[in-house]
């Protein structure tokens, strides 16, 4: 696992933007051979998208060959909902950069046959020879997308009950709890875990725990971050609130490693971290 200590939300908004912009860049992404990209909602990506949303803007980056598949969606809520993530995606992002309509899956949140939807999900995703990288964030309790506490660490696609935390966490963007739906469509840890490339950010001091059990913890469906562990491409962005609760001795390592890295750059063709005078 690669942990990339930065020092404000900012930095970890900017960092991220960036990689995904150069992993795109440097796939060369064509009709034929879509850049696969996973996608989160949740404050934490906001400035994220924001910085994509800039790239584009400067022409640094077309998301014209981009195809993209959402974490998740609420049950229960129309694409137009403006709670539903369908709206959150298009609102953040969609609407401001040049990718098709057509390139943008979400999972729908108003089906009527949920095992059928989930399973075209994945069938999809599989179909495009699986997701190149997948951003995402983490709840305070250590859950991603989704997945909550005691998820199976091998589920695919499928509907899960939300905890009460998590509905009390994502309250403050509707008018009171009882409107949080309890239920939403995910894909899986599993899902995730097929990734070729997996980038979760996390920011402020109330994702420290989750934090501390992604890195120093034991891999445990009750903190289903933790599954990450088994990835060989997983990478944790986050700022220096995020990674209190680590100790000392991990903090430094990663840092360290971070600065080390500075020397040397990373070849997507052969998916290498390579010195630079090597490349
Ligand atoms: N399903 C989403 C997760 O994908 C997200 O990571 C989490 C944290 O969100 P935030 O970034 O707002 O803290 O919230 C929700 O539960």
């Amino acid at each position: 696992m690669r942990v990339i200590p930065l020092f404000n939300a900012d930095d970890v908004a900017h960092w991220s933007a960036k990689y995904i912009v150069d992993a795109i860049n440097k796939f060369q992404p064509t009709a034929e051979k879509p850049f696969v990209l996973g996608l989160p909602t949740g404050g934490t990506p906001v400035q994220t998208y924001k910085y994509l949303i800039e790239y584009y803007k400067q022409g640094k980056v077309s998301f014209k060959h981009v195809v993209t598949f959402n974490m998740d969606e609420y049950l229960g809520l129309p694409a137009e909902h403006p709670q539903s993530y369908s709206y959150f995606m298009h609102d953040n992002l969609f609407n401001h950069i040049d990718i098709q309509p057509e390139n943008v899956n979400i999972l729908n949140g108003m089906t009527k046959d949920i095992v059928k939807t989930c399973q075209e999900y994945e069938d999809k995703i599989k179909s495009y020879g699986g997701i190149d990288l997948f951003l995402g964030g983490v709840g305070i309790d250590g859950h991603i997308a989704f997945n909550e506490p005691g998820s199976s660490l091998s589920s695919k696609t499928r509907v899960k009950t939300l905890t009460e935390e998590t509905r009390i966490a994502n309250s403050r963007f509707f008018s009171n709890l009882d409107e949080v739906p309890k239920f939403a469509l995910t894909v899986g840890v599993g899902t995730l875990l097929e990734a070729k490339r997996v980038m979760i950010l996390a920011t402020g001091a109330n994702k420290a725990q989750a934090i501390k059990q992604a890195v120093e913890g034991s891999v445990s469906h009750m903190w289903t971050i933790t599954a990450l562990q088994m990835h060989k491409h997983a990478m944790i962005v986050c700022d220096e609130e995020a990674c209190g609760d680590l100790t000392l001795k991990t903090f430094k390592y990663f840092r360290e490693l971070e600065h080390v890295k500075a020397d040397v750059a990373y070849d997507f063709s052969r998916d290498l971290t390579v010195f630079a005078e090597y490349l």
